[in-house]
């Protein structure tokens, strides 16, 4: 009974998937560096680059959407359909989401896919998001957060979605929600996501001050699991993961999604809705005007 109802609620969250693969290059299999036999060959896109190991049944998993992985619509698009095909294939139980480019795990939400765009766009972007949210929290793979870069908004949520998050012990790595502080405000999900990570407390402080936590304080909130020498990421993930991995797939997956169904069912009953308030929200003179000014200082950032 609690298996079926499992499985029903997975085949509701496998959404449709979209055909707006601009410039993407999809299913791209290359040796990886070593070489070896099929369980080393990495594939994945443009974006998103895969390396397996069949062997021991995970794959690391890496963003590289340079300079900072913003989430453009290609790379939420590519992130999803890496997802589904290791979750396709029933070697994969585990999956080590990590970030390819230096210093940066995610930068959140690509700015530039909701500045001075017409509303279609912004809904289909939007679209994309909760696709990716609904597939990484929901996922039945163990998915391991290797955060070893800054990761603000959307990054922060990629990360929370995972099972269990590492963080790089480097005070320029900040994690939090920091949308107030653009001016927006964060969807339910994503609040729901932060107090069902840190409590209702201290997600109703960081949320309001638009908070980006260096890791101690990460740490201390309980936004990450562990904090660890940056050389050492990728090895604690991987103890981590083995960790995840010892405990039976079946018992851990309905678990998990015992613990997560009712945030994403929230979701999932008022999909359109959400899509039409954040367009709404964002296609607004005021908001645009504070975006276009909070993009301007990132540029003018610079040294
Ligand atoms: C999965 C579901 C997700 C749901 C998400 C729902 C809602 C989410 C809200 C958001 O995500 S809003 C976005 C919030 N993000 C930020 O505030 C981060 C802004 N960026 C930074 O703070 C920094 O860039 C960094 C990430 C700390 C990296 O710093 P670094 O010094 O290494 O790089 P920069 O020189 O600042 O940037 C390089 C380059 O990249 C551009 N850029 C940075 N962030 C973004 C972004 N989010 N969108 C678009 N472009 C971005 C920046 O302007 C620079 O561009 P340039 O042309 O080279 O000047």
């Amino acid at each position: 009974m609690a298996l079926a109802s499992g499985v029903r609620f997975a085949e509701r969250a496998l959404l449709r998937p979209w055909a707006l693969l601009r410039g993407t290059t999809l299913g791209r299999t290359e040796p990886a560096a070593g070489g070896g036999g099929d369980g080393a060959r990495r594939f994945g896109s443009q974006r998103v680059l895969v390396e397996p190991d069949a062997a021991s049944g995970v794959a690391v998993m890496k963003l590289r959407n340079p300079p900072v992985n913003a989430l453009s619509l290609e790379l939420l698009t590519e992130l999803v359909i890496s997802l589904e095909k290791l979750e396709n294939d029933k070697t994969f139980r585990g999956v080590i989401l990590t970030s390819d480019c230096p210093r940066v795990f995610c930068a959140g939400l690509d700015l530039t896919e909701i500045c001075g765009r017409n509303p279609a766009h912004c809904a289909e972007y939007w679209k994309a998001m909760q696709e990716l949210w609904l597939r990484t929290y929901l996922s039945s793979l163990v998915l391991v957060a290797a955060i070893n870069g800054a990761c603000p908004a959307g990054g922060c949520i990629i990360a929370l979605s995972c099972d269990c998050r590492v963080l790089a012990d480097n005070p320029k790595y900040r994690i939090g929600l920091n949308e107030t502080l653009l001016g927006i405000i964060a969807p339910f999900w994503l609040k729901d996501t932060y107090v069902n990570t840190i409590g209702h407390r201290a997600s109703e402080q960081a949320l309001q001050l638009g908070s980006l936590f260096p890791p101690a304080e990460a740490l201390q909130v309980g936004l990450v699991d562990q904090v660890v020498p940056e050389d050492q990421v990728q090895s604690t993930a991987l103890s981590e993961m083995a960790r995840w991995l010892a405990v039976p797939d079946h018992a851990r997956q309905l678990t998990k999604n015992m613990m997560r169904k009712a945030t994403a069912d929230r979701l999932l009953r008022q999909r359109d809705a959400d899509t039409q308030n954040f367009v709404s929200f964002v296609c607004r003179d005021s908001i645009q005007k504070s975006l276009q000014a909070y993009l301007e200082k990132l540029r003018q950032r610079k040294g």
